[in-house]
Formats: structure tokens, C-alpha cells, sequence
């Protein structure tokens, strides 16, 4: 394909205030590591399924949790039918931790402890949305592995534009903290077949989105 004939020098760049791209941020290991680490925490018990939302649709993305499970909206440490949520897994957390380091030059506010594993096969897309069900201002540190896909950075106040859309590859990072924590995002396309079977990933895209719940009275 043209661009991979000639490529074009793909920048770090700020989507919105506190919210950045970072291209290539994963090594092939990293993605490998990450690829064979996510095939675990997809099985079963308490594996990867399609989440219901309250108006009875089906999320075309197959997702597991880890730490805490969501499901539409609010955490907890159980799957509705009583199966306990996979423990969050230390390589998450630091790698989230690194990525905040990296992008902000400071530590996060809180410890991550959420893992939210998304697949998407071809047809599978994200509609617009906020990742609003945790208490921290942590950055939300957002791993792509396989397919490219476009990646929609919208606004705080509405699901409408002003929004950027960016391509994103394997190895893409993504944080979006600050004024952007609360942003309107989302995957309106994947590019199938794109990903390279080195990462041990041979369809679809994988996305791995880690997030902080901070303090919560009650806990
Ligand atoms: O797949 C992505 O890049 C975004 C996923 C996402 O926004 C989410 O899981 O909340
Ligand atoms: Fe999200």
C-alpha cells in the first residue's frame, strides 16, 4: 500500500488540552507480551463477552475486565452472573504509570487498578462516549494492538463536533487526562486486515484502555 511504499513521519500531537497520541509507543515485545497476556484474560471464567447496555443492544466490541468490572454504568468487583472479576494485572499498571510519566512529567494522582480489554473484529466499532464511572483525575492510558482503526477525540460538553479523528497502529498510545479526562471518544472504523501477525495478534484489533477508580467512602 502507498503508505507503507512511503511513509509519512507519524508526530506526537496533542488531540485536545491534556490528551495525546503517541505513535509507536509499544515496542513488538511489548505487543507480543500484551497480545499472549490478553488470550488468558479472555477465557473463561469471567472471559471476554459482549456487553449488554440497559436498552437491551449488544456492544459489537468483545471486552473483559480486570480489577474491577463495568458494566454499563458502575464498577464492581463481581460479572452479573456472581463470577469474580480477573485480578488487575502489575504489567498495567506499569505500563500505565510509564505512560503518564512520559507524556505529563509527573506521577498519577492515584494507583491504576482497571483494565478494560477490548477486541474488535472488522465490522466492530466504539460510539462516542465518556469513560465517567471512575472517581480519579487519573489519565486514561489506552493501548492499540493489530488493526489501525480511527479513533475519534471529541469534546467535554457534547457527543457532537468540534472532534479530531486520528489512525491509529499498533503500538499506539493514547492518555487523556487534565481538561480532556472527561472527553467524548470513540472507534468509528476499523482498517481490517492491517495489523501484522507478528504480535501474535492474527485478526482484529485489540485495544487495552487502563484507568484509575481513586478513593471511594465505602471501599
Ligand atoms: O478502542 C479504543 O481505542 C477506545 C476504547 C474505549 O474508549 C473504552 O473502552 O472506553
Ligand atoms: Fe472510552
Amino acid at each position: 500500500m502507498t503508505d507503507e511504499l512511503f511513509p509519512v513521519p507519524r508526530e506526537r500531537v496533542e488531540l485536545a488540552p491534556g490528551a495525546w497520541h503517541v505513535p509507536d509507543w509499544l515496542s513488538l515485545d511489548e505487543q507480543r507480551e500484551l497480545v499472549a497476556a490478553a488470550r488468558s484474560w479472555a477465557a473463561p471464567p469471567a472471559g471476554m463477552r459482549h456487553t449488554v447496555m440497559p436498552s437491551g443492544g449488544v456492544m459489537s466490541v468483545r471486552s473483559v475486565c480486570l480489577g474491577l468490572h463495568w458494566e454499563p454504568y458502575h464498577y464492581s468487583e463481581f460479572l452479573p452472573d456472581g463470577t469474580p472479576v480477573k485480578p488487575f494485572p502489575a504489567l498495567l499498571g506499569a505500563l500505565a504509570r510509564r505512560a503518564v510519566v512520559e507524556v505529563y512529567g509527573s506521577v498519577p494522582s492515584d494507583p491504576y487498578d482497571i483494565g478494560l480489554v477490548n477486541h474488535y473484529d472488522a465490522g466492530a466499532s466504539m460510539g462516542l462516549h465518556r469513560d465517567a464511572d471512575e472517581e480519579s483525575p487519573a489519565p486514561v492510558v489506552s493501548l492499540s494492538i493489530g488493526d489501525r482503526c480511527v479513533f475519534r477525540f471529541g469534546n467535554t460538553e457534547t457527543r457532537t463536533r468540534p472532534w479530531t479523528d486520528v489512525e491509529l497502529y499498533s503500538g499506539d498510545l493514547i492518555v487523556f487526562g487534565g481538561p480532556s479526562r472527561l472527553a467524548y471518544h470513540g472507534v468509528p472504523r476499523i482498517r481490517p486486515s492491517t495489523g501484522d501477525p507478528a504480535t501474535g495478534l492474527a485478526s482484529g484489533r485489540l485495544n487495552i484502555t487502563i484507568r484509575a477508580m481513586g478513593r471511594r467512602t465505602g471501599r
